[in-house]
């Protein structure tokens, strides 16, 4: 059976074409208080070839198995800048895991408000519904108990904005056994370690590191480029805000940006209205 445990969730407007059927997603018992409707997604039209199909060792069922017994769940990471494919490959391994008869729910940080709560989407429109939360430890009594039983895998995307990420996939993979498919940013738009994120590495049975294609010349693109004057850490934002580039682009998009810092401030100071 082929489910994906989802928040209540408006009938999908997916951005996939509708004509081709791929997966029925029937849903388990209904924990209390939550209503769940039944979907059918239609197969999206996937830019990149699909990535391959991990293997995922047959277990007992969550319930049967003893907490004591060994360690039977799996922590993936996918990492790399903005628009690198960090959600369209957490959203085909997801929907990879369905296929193979496994139950799937999503998560995003519900500070990403950019597409409205209830589903991830990719930058090029694919769309998946999910839950959005502010604290992963929150997610097994929003879920309720008995969804949470009886998944065997989470997708978390925009990882970067939960601080307790390190004790959920400890909790989630060595102790209730499921299967944890992570996506974030390493780094934010100054290339520091971003959130826990890289936390998780030493937990993780497989690291996937991104790229994009540089805007400014078609290289391949490890950072992200913040193009505004913002300081902050968290600032959600797509391409407005941000844009991937090489090495050789955050550079001298850093020379420039601060250069044109020095100057505004320079002009702040000798004008007196703004001071
Ligand atoms: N500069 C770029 N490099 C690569 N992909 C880009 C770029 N700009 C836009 N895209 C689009 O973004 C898609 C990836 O989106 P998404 O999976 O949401 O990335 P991420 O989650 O890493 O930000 C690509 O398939 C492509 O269509
Ligand atoms: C670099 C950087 C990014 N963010 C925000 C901007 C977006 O809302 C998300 C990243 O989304 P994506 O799925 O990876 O495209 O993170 C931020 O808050 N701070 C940063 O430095
Ligand atoms: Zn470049």
């Amino acid at each position: 059976m082929k489910s994906l445990i989802s928040p209540p969730f408006s009938p999908l407007s997916l951005h996939f074409p509708k004509t081709k059927p791929f997966a029925f997603f029937s849903l388990p018992s209904k924990p209390p208080n939550v209503s769940y409707p039944k979907f059918l997604h239609a197969k999206p039209s996937m830019p990149s070839p699909r990535p391959p199909i991990f293997s995922i060792p047959i277990r007992q069922s969550h319930i049967e198995t003893p907490q004591s017994s060994s360690p039977c769940g799996e922590v993936h990471v996918i990492v790399g800048p903005m628009f690198a494919g960090k959600t369209t490959t957490l959203l085909h391994r997801i929907q990879a895991e369905s296929n193979n008869g496994r139950t799937v729910a999503v998560i995003k940080s519900n500070k990403d408000t950019r597409y409205g709560l209830d589903s991830i989407v990719t930058h090029d429109g694919m769309k998946l519904p999910c839950w959005a939360i502010a604290n992963l430890s929150s997610f097994r009594q929003k879920i309720g108990p008995d969804a949470y039983d009886q998944l065997d895998v989470i997708g978390i995307d925009e990882a970067q904005f939960f601080e307790d990420l390190y004790d959920f996939c400890c909790e989630t993979a060595d102790h209730d056994c499921k299967t944890v498919i992570v996506a974030g940013l390493d780094g934010d738009y100054l290339r520091r370690s971003f959130g826990s994120v890289l936390n998780i590495i030493p937990l993780a049975n497989s690291v996937t590191k991104l790229t994009a294609r540089c805007e400014l010349c078609g290289k391949q693109a490890f950072f992200t480029l913040r193009k505004t004057d913002e300081t902050e850490t968290e600032l959600i934002g797509g391409a407005e805000v941000y844009m991937p580039v090489c090495r050789q682009h955050y550079v001298d998009g850093q020379v420039v940006i601060g250069a044109a810092r020095s100057v505004l401030e320079s002009k702040k100071l000798q004008c007196g209205t703004c001071a």
